[in-house]
């Protein structure tokens, strides 16, 4: 018996919001909620179900009655395809409107706590073009788009050099430009992709497991230096030094030409030994006079603009007089910890990543800042009664976890620790939301401000002000 085709087409529907994760909003005939993929509000679509669920529905806008005027026409041929950029197709300013509603949203339904009055978002002045720190994959089978399946013209070459497909970690979608890094970042990756090509140099196949070029990292500095970083299967030195010494001589601005070999089933290259081929082994960023040694493992802030704004706020916040002990929780390399440092009696920073500790020592040395500590270590394990004993109480703590936010027992301690300030910056307003919930004990939000760190994608960065109750 033929099964029954669940999906289902509701027809006129108007988007009326942006959801999460890029989807917007729209409500089907039954009442039941439709997370769409490919709508903007305002928007009057058919919407086609993909999923259903007891509560809501998914879908893709399949046929468009009326285009929203809050829409504007993607700047990037990718766009559809690539999962990069899912907002471009949304004016900036609504773009920073739906931002700022998802943080007050999740703020107040998830965490439940009393808001003060949320500063309007701080847009990017860059949109486009903003990113320091890109990585594509090589793939031998490239996605092919819908136009060229049906096309029965044979396709001699399918190399790509590009992103993965959302969702699909074999399947990569080949670039010609990107709009999120300057220059020369689309020409190295299309010259790399061409000369790799017509020298015969074998592309990755993820599921198979083989093929000699797997990644390539570019990092573009604020302060100009350039860092390459190509990620090899296995050991061809014939091959390897044909690339990189045709990477070194067209692009003389490299400053940093690294690679590494790994034969591991997965690309991050974190427990890999990276070797430098030619130039430094790092490059330098620069902000408000202080110097960061950036290694190929380091974290940085991908838009180095917007996280010198970030900064800005998150020591403004802090409200540091010189007088105070300061914690940066989750300092990567150290950037707020040093940042901050000048108005600080004394800052300790920690972090899992001991590379990245090393880092931050070694830049605190460099930018003459004697009043930094740094400890690696997983924050629960260290962040401990033991620990403030040793290193003072704070008066202020700054917080920067990942996107799961802060683990429960790190929580606690900030409750029994009872600093008279937290500044809580975040990539994640649910996760922070709930955190914020159980610091609700002790502390009252008395600012929050969001960031726009990534124009044309969801993302939202925003920084909370706790300040502890009286009595
Ligand atoms: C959002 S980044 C913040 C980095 C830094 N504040 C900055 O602005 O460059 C979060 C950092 O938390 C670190 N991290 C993740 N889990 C951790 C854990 N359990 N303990 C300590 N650090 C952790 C990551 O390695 C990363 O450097």
């Amino acid at each position: 018996m033929a099964r029954k085709n669940r999906r289902q087409i509701f027809q006129n529907i108007e988007v009326v919001d942006a959801g999460a994760k890029g989807k917007s909003i729209a409500k089907a005939p039954d009442g039941k909620i439709i997370f769409v993929n490919n709508a903007v509000p305002g928007d009057v679509v058919d919407i086609q179900t993909i999923k259903k669920r007891k509560a809501f529905y998914e879908g893709t806008a399949t046929t468009f009655h009326k285009q929203s005027d809050k829409r504007t026409p993607p700047v990037c041929d990718h766009f559809g395809t690539c999962g990069g950029c899912k907002w471009q197709f949304m004016k900036y300013e609504h773009q920073l409107e739906y931002k700022q509603n998802e943080v007050i949203n999740n703020l107040i339904r998830l965490g439940k706590i009393e808001l003060p009055e949320v500063t309007p978002i701080l847009g990017s002045k860059d949109q486009f073009f903003y990113r320091n720190k890109m990585e594509f994959s090589f793939s031998e089978s490239r996605w092919l788009t819908k136009e060229e399946i049906e096309d029965s013209s044979e396709i001699n070459n399918r190399n790509a050099l590009g992103f993965h497909i959302p969702g699909m970690w074999d399947k990569i979608l080949d670039i010609n430009t990107c709009h999120l890094q300057e220059d020369p970042s689309n020409a190295i990756r299309n010259k790399v992709k061409q000369f790799a090509t017509e020298h015969g140099l074998p592309f990755y196949n993820a599921r198979k497991q083989e093929g000699l070029l797997r990644t390539l990292m570019i990092r573009i500095a604020s302060t100009k230096e350039i860092m390459v970083l190509v990620q090899f299967f296995y050991e061809d030195k014939e091959k390897r030094e044909l690339l990189l010494d045709y990477i070194a001589e067209e692009f003389p601005e490299i400053t940093s030409l690294q690679y590494v070999i790994n034969s591991k089933g997965n690309d991050t290259i974190y427990d890999q030994d990276i070797i430098c081929y030619s130039g430094k082994d790092h490059i330098q960023e620069e902000m408000e006079g202080l110097h960061f040694k950036i290694n190929a493992k380091s974290f940085y802030q991908t838009n180095s603009k917007q996280a010198y704004e970030l900064y800005k706020i998150t020591r403004d916040f802090a409200g540091l007089t010189g007088e105070e002990t300061v914690y940066d929780l989750y300092t990567g390399t150290g950037t707020i910890a040093q940042f901050v440092a000048k108005k600080a009696k004394k800052v300790i920073g920690v972090e899992a990543v001991p590379e990245a500790i090393e880092d931050a020592k070694e830049n605190a040395k460099r930018n003459q800042i004697d009043n930094t500590t740094f400890y690696a270590g997983d924050m629960k394990k260290v962040f401990t009664k033991d620990f403030i004993a040793q290193n003072g109480y704070p008066e202020v703590v700054i917080t920067d976890p990942p996107r799961d936010g802060m683990h429960a027992d790190v929580v606690e301690q900030l409750l029994n620790i009872a600093p008279e300030r937290i500044v809580y910056v975040s990539c994640n307003s649910a996760t922070q939301a709930r955190d914020l919930a159980l610091l609700d004990k002790s502390y009252t939000v008395t600012k929050v401000q969001p960031v726009d760190m990534f124009p044309q994608t969801y993302h939202v960065e925003n920084v909370v002000l706790l300040e502890k109750r009286k009595g």
